[in-house]
């Protein structure tokens, strides 16, 4: 077991990772809320494994425990099912003494961080991270919400939860293509920060292996939310490859590639704008390609540089002209590099 504490804008809070950590979900959030009403929030997949273990567990602990369910997907990250859970919290009587459990990825994770940021103005959540990417990246440090037609996470929050259980057993019943997909955020990690982390991908980490390489990209991100935790700074480096990979996911409707498939691609065109610019180590980008294609994400983004740039425009990151662009001086270190928008454009023609 490891427990990593993060001290957080708001609060302090823990993180727990340890197979079979699942089974104590209600032991650990006794302690943390003085209500006895817990609303669980899951998508439609997850519900079926996980919903009626969680219920019972919570049930036995002396809640009073009430469920909602949306459609798994990324198309229901939206403000449209935001509302159906203030209504459904409403209607079931919770109150900002009472707690939201997030079970399920990371568009069930800010879904609920979002509603427990907004609903009466605040009440506590808990994560319980289902996939690879909930666990190694969107449990950890409150950034909350959904996308919008304009574009990805652009209205939210930052709002910690109380604690993450994360219990890498639950990635048992996780489909290939979504471990893949959490794996994007993990090579992330290695390229902004631990170029070792390489090592321990070069086959398809599991058991104590797995467990380890995810309790170091909490240990990453703890300390960069830690040291800039409402993004105004440092933490811009936990956005490596998300400029392009957020624009590729808003071309396609939020419906062609996944979270971690864009930013896996993103990664690849960042690369390749930081070797054109010289400031990321000749090799970087091909060094990133081949960890990616081992593990079957893919490294090319799917519209044109005009498409991309335009949708890159509402990127937060993109202050009064200026884009904040997210490079590597080589693999394992990220730097933050500012540089005016139509300087962006032109590097998109020639990069991609
Ligand atoms: N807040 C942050 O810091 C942060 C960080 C990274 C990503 N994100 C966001 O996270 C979202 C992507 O998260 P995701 O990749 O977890 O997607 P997701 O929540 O949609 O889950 C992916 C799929 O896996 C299924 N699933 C989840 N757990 C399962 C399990 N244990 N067994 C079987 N199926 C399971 C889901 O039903 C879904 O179909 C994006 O919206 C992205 O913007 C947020
Ligand atoms: O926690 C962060 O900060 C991150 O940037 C982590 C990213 O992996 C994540 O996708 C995040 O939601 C992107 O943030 P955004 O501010 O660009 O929406
Ligand atoms: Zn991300």
């Amino acid at each position: 077991m490891t427990t990593i504490s993060c001290a957080g804008f708001d609060h302090p809070y823990e993180i727990i990772i340890e197979s079979g950590c699942f089974a104590r979900v209600a032991h650990t959030a006794l302690p943390l809320v003085s209500g006895r009403r817990v609303a669980v929030v899951t998508d439609s997949n997850v519900a079926g494994l996980y919903a009626g273990g969680l219920l019972a567990g919570l049930e036995a602990a002396g809640f009073q425990t009430h469920l909602f369910v949306f459609p798994a997907g990324e198309q229901s990250k939206t403000l449209d099912t935001i509302g159906q859970l203030y209504r459904f919290l409403s209607e079931n009587g919770l109150t900002r003494s009472d707690l939201l459990c997030a079970l399920g990825g990371g568009v069930t994770g800010d879904m609920t961080g979002f509603a427990s940021a907004t609903y009466l103005r605040g009440i506590p959540y808990v994560q319980i991270p289902t996939t690879l990417l909930s666990q190694v990246d969107s449990s950890v440090g409150g950034k909350t919400g959904v996308d919008t037609p304009f574009g990805k996470n652009l209205v939210g929050a930052f709002h910690n939860p109380v604690a993450v259980l994360i219990d890498p057993e639950l990635l048992t019943t996780l489909p290939r293509v979504f471990f893949e997909d959490g794996l994007g955020e993990v090579i992330k990690y290695a390229a902004i920060r631990d170029a070792a982390m390489e090592q321990l991908l070069l086959e398809r980490p599991h058991g104590e292996a797995l467990e380890a390489l995810i309790a170091r990209c909490v240990a990453i991100k703890r300390d960069v939310v830690e040291a800039d935790p409402l993004d105004t700074g440092l933490r811009g480096i936990l956005n490596f490859g998300h400029t392009l990979g957020h624009a590729e996911e808003k071309l396609s409707n939020f419906s062609g590639y996944t979270h971690g498939q864009a930013v896996a691609a993103g990664m690849v065109a960042a690369a390749a704008i930081g070797e054109r610019l010289g400031v990321t180590e000749a090799g970087t980008r091909a060094q990133l390609v081949r960890l990616l294609e081992r593990h079957n994400l893919p490294t090319a983004l799917t519209h044109s540089a005009d498409e991309l740039f335009e949708a890159a425009l509402h990127d937060k990151k993109n202050l009064s002209g200026s884009l904040s662009l997210i490079l590597l001086r080589r693999f394992g270190e990220a730097v933050i590099h500012p540089i005016p928008v139509e300087d962006f454009h032109s590097l998109l023609r020639q990069c991609l």
